[in-house]
């Protein structure tokens, strides 16, 4: 989350040592500390579910301006549950905390990476097609899988599952109804066998922007049937 620099205020009286405006300067950082608090997940320090689903809105909502596509990808960590019963929690927390520090390591800058609940994260990637998404994922899911997290002359090897979905301003919905896809696919990789990345048939996304059953029927009707509009070409 970007700071901007704000300059000091002045003491009206033009005191050099004016409490009054040291007291406002240290109330002015205790809010942006707090504004900062808000948003982000005091485990991982990486963005909260509430900074997620905002950031998500905005950057869908510069899909629709500029026609940019947005990627989101949703991760859940493998049989974490195991980790936990297996090692305890507090190694549990260790595995979060090194799984967090690879998606940060793996986008970037401008990329929003997110905890958005348990051992499931988020990334929303501004201005990124399917394919770039893609590679983005799969670079993410070698890098936790090769990445083992050591303790005590332990190791242990960690993988996730991988949802990916791309708005590009002509799917329907909402940041919600995106979470719900690339979650769908997320669930779909879990059931495959996990430690691997889902996403939407190219077909089905391309199907779903184009021309349908129904307005295909009704140009057929104005325009008569040709050669042209008789396959599937278009
Ligand atoms: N240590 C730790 N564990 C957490 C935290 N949040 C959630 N969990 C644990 O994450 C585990 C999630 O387990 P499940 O939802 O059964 O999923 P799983 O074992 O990862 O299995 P799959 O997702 O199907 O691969 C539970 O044991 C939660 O207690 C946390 O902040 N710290």
């Amino acid at each position: 989350m970007a700071h901007t620099a704000q300059t000091p205020p002045q003491c009206p009286a033009q005191q050099d040592a004016c409490e009054i405006i040291t007291e406002l300067v240290d109330l002015r950082d205790q809010v942006s500390e707090l504004s900062e608090l808000v948003h982000t997940d005091t485990l991982t320090g990486l963005s909260n579910f509430r900074y997620f689903m905002q950031a998500l809105e905005q950057e869908m909502e510069r899909t629709r301006r500029t026609g940019h596509a947005t990627g989101l990808i949703m991760l859940d960590l493998d049989f974490f549950k195991k980790v936990n019963d297996d090692w305890g929690h507090d190694v549990g927390n260790k595995a979060l905390i090194l799984a967090s520090r690879i998606i940060k390591a793996s986008v970037r800058k401008m990329d929003a990476p997110c905890r958005y609940g348990g051992e499931e994260f988020a990334v929303i990637l501004p201005s990124t097609d399917r394919r770039h998404t893609l590679m983005v994922a799969e670079r993410m899911r070698e890098a936790i899988a090769s990445t083992p997290l050591t303790f005590d002359e332990n190791e242990l090897i960690l993988t996730a599952s991988f949802g990916v979905d791309i708005y590009t301003g002509t799917e329907t919905g909402c940041a919600e109804e995106m979470v719900k896809r690339a979650d769908s696919y997320l669930y779909q990789a879990k059931h495959e066998g996990r430690n691997r990345v889902c996403i939407a048939p190219l077909e089905e996304k391309e199907d779903r922007s184009s021309v349908n059953q129904d307005e295909k029927d009704a140009l057929f009707g104005l325009f008569g049937r040709s050669s042209d509009l008789s396959d599937e070409s278009y």
